[in-house]
């Protein structure tokens, strides 16, 4: 045998390995829907930016019913500052006046949310957006930052307080891929600013998912941050709450959001590098999986 023809073998082995790995992950999958939140680098580099609804496509295809969430902070402060508008961040949460909030769901909703759905319909017509306005999907409660255990009003900023997932069952129904920007009513239909992985989470709930996949711009989350040595591969519910108090910003509304979703029924929960292209299947269809899972118990 040449050399070429041998290392053509064994490209193909290494090739028909990563395909059979997927079928259990197929077989278990199949009709599941999974929450992905997209944030980070993910959202801002070209090429990931196509992997990203590449995964999502690919999702569906394999029978899966993927629902985004995306997130959009740099982009949110790059267009106040473009405005001239100066906001802070307080207890990681965006300071919302008025003026902000218009910002806010500007680009939120009418730039983020429309250039994935853009690049998800590039494969079909697949993608719909909504807001948490759109058939009430979510209304929000007012709800302030926490500094140094200090309750602060950060203005237009809401947890959710209901979730109507009536608008995003039709849209899977229809083979469709729901793409949520997380701006939200209260009662009195003041519009608020929703963290997108607390929102997340929440849909994950709601929807009954079977994953809630969280994209970042680390490996995933680090027990003993910044030591590279303390990437945690799995965790349970109780371990992550006793670890909490000690997670330094960035994470802090990642992981409760983890913790939420799998105290509230969702049977995992990832934090995945969205620095990674197709970090979303390597998650789902592999069995070593990608990133940092948690679950309900060990
Ligand atoms: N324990 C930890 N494990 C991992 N990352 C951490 C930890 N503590 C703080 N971080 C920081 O949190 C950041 C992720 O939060 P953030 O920047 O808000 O994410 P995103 O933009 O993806 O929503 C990481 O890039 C890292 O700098
Ligand atoms: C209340 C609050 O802080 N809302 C966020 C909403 C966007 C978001 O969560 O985006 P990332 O996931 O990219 O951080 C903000 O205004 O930046």
């Amino acid at each position: 045998m040449t050399a070429s023809l041998s290392r053509d073998l064994s490209d193909a082995q290494v090739k028909a390995a990563t395909l059979i790995e997927a079928l259990p992950w197929l077989a278990r999958f199949h009709g599941a829907t999974v929450v992905v939140k997209y944030g980070g680098n993910a959202m801002v580099d070209p090429e990931l930016q196509r992997a990203f609804a590449a995964d999502m496509v690919f999702l569906r295809y394999a029978g899966l019913k993927p629902v985004v969430v995306h997130g959009g902070g740099p982009q949110i402060s790059a267009m106040l500052t473009r405005l001239g508008i100066v906001t802070e961040f307080r207890g990681g949460l965006r300071v919302t006046t008025p003026e902000a909030m218009d910002v806010v769901r500007m680009v939120l909703v009418g730039q983020v949310g429309r250039e994935l759905v853009g690049l998800i319909n590039e494969h079909g017509p697949y993608a719909v957006g909504l807001s948490g306005e759109d058939a009430r999907l979510f209304t929000a409660v007012r709800r302030p930052a926490f500094v140094d255990g200090e309750a602060v009003d950060v203005g237009q900023v809401g947890d959710v307080a209901t979730v109507d997932t009536s608008a995003v069952d039709d849209l899977i129904a229809a083979g469709r891929i729901p793409v949520i920007s997380t701006v939200a009513p209260d009662v009195d239909g003041v519009l608020h600013n929703l963290n997108a992985d607390t929102a997340a989470s929440a849909l994950a709930i709601a929807l009954d998912a079977r994953k809630l996949v969280v994209l970042t711009d680390v490996p995933g989350l680090y027990a003993d941050w910044p030591d590279t040595a303390s990437l945690v591969s799995q965790i349970t519910a109780t371990d992550l709450e006793a670890l909490l108090p000690t997670l330094a910003a960035g994470m802090v509304p990642k992981m409760e959001a983890c913790l939420r979703a799998v105290r509230g029924g969702v049977p995992a929960a990832h934090v995945v590098d969205g620095r990674v292209a197709h970090s979303t299947l390597l998650e789902v269809f592999t069995s070593e999986g990608f990133g940092t899972m948690v679950v309900d118990a060990s």
